[in-house]
């Protein structure tokens, strides 16, 4: 029997030196290779279905002998590197840019109700802390739920630009802090904002990229329950909230997916912007390459001479 390296048999398959035939063999899970040099008959299996470095196996054989031979792992992985030059390490991903998440709908949808049962799942996300002005409903915790400061420490914000967008809501100011933000997309952390209709406008001009999810009950009527239920606002306050939502329903177009939180199905509505951030996060587009300046993944098909060769065969 005569053994050769895989590097030196590789170099002896190579097509320009071989007389006589070259073919693949009709199989598809195991395409082969079929070479006759002068007195040397060499075979080249290279299953399909597994990755080809780790399990490429050679056995040589002249016109004598009729079965093959095995390498080892690291025997095969050396050929392989002999033949294509060092193997990088580089992580295949170097890192990802993190994924800005606005979620918005009419008042009464269950923006905050969303936000709060997503908080509890995905403890890995930033969820933006918004800044109001109005009085603190039973419950909620400051610095958690909202950052509640009066109008003048708003309006001494406003002036020194210190907010990301802000708006004069129902007589009251609302708006996000900078800082909070862009501390965590440095950290490249995921940013989540709980924004009304004109806040998302204001952060998607301002984050081109950003994500944007389109919160809607079943119906008006389940809306106006969720209000009636919530008896937070007095009557004349409700019929504005209820006339703003309608206005603000003809904005669904400008969002990038919609999401039905249905009556009693809190959890349901989670789990679908779970999966959006999900697979947002996993756009090709986020990758950040660090080995190139234009952002594009390192070229690493100059190495496979032999296989390119085998291919052309
Ligand atoms: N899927 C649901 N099923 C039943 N009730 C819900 C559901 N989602 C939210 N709610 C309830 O509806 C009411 C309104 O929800 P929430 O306060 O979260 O709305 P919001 O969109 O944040 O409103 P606003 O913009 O006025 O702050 C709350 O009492 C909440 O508990």
């Amino acid at each position: 029997m005569r053994i050769a390296t895989v590097g030196s048999l590789l170099r002896q398959l190579r097509c320009p030196y071989v007389t006589g035939q070259c073919s693949t063999s009709a199989s598809p899970a195991v395409p082969r290779l079929d070479v006759w040099k002068q007195g040397l008959r060499g075979t080249a299996s290279l299953p399909a279905r597994s990755s080809w470095h780790r399990t490429f196996r050679v056995a040589v054989r002249n016109s004598a002998v009729a079965s093959g031979d095995s390498y080892s792992t690291a025997e095969l992985y050396r050929a392989v590197e002999d033949h294509l030059g060092k193997l990088s390490t580089a992580p295949s991903i170097p890192s990802l840019e993190p994924v800005k998440v606005v979620i918005s709908g009419p008042s009464g949808v269950g923006k905050d109700a969303v936000i709060k049962a997503l908080q509890a799942s995905r403890p890995d996300l930033h969820f933006v802390v918004t800044a109001t002005s109005r009085p603190k409903r039973p419950g909620e915790v400051d610095g958690v739920d909202y950052y509640f400061v009066s109008k003048e420490q708003f309006e001494e914000w406003t002036r020194s630009e210190e907010l990301v967008e802000w708006a004069l809501v129902y007589g009251e100011y609302k708006g996000i802090p900078k800082a909070q933000v862009l501390d965590a997309l440095a950290r490249g952390t995921d940013v989540i904002f709980r924004l009304d209709i004109q806040g998302a406008q204001t952060v998607r001009r301002k984050f081109p990229d950003a994500v944007s999810i389109f919160l809607v009950a079943e119906s008006e009527a389940a809306l106006v329950k969720r209000l009636i239920d919530r008896k937070t606002e007095p009557m004349d306050k409700m019929i504005t909230r209820v006339e703003t939502a309608r206005q603000e329903m003809q904005h669904i177009g400008e969002f990038d997916y919609v999401v039905l939180n249905k009556d009693g199905d809190l959890q349901g509505a989670v789990q679908q912007i779970d999966a959006i951030i999900s697979a947002e996060r996993h756009r090709t587009h986020r990758i950040r390459w660090q080995d190139s300046a234009s952002n594009q993944p390192p070229n690493r098909t100059s190495g496979p001479k032999h296989m390119l060769e085998m291919q052309k065969c």
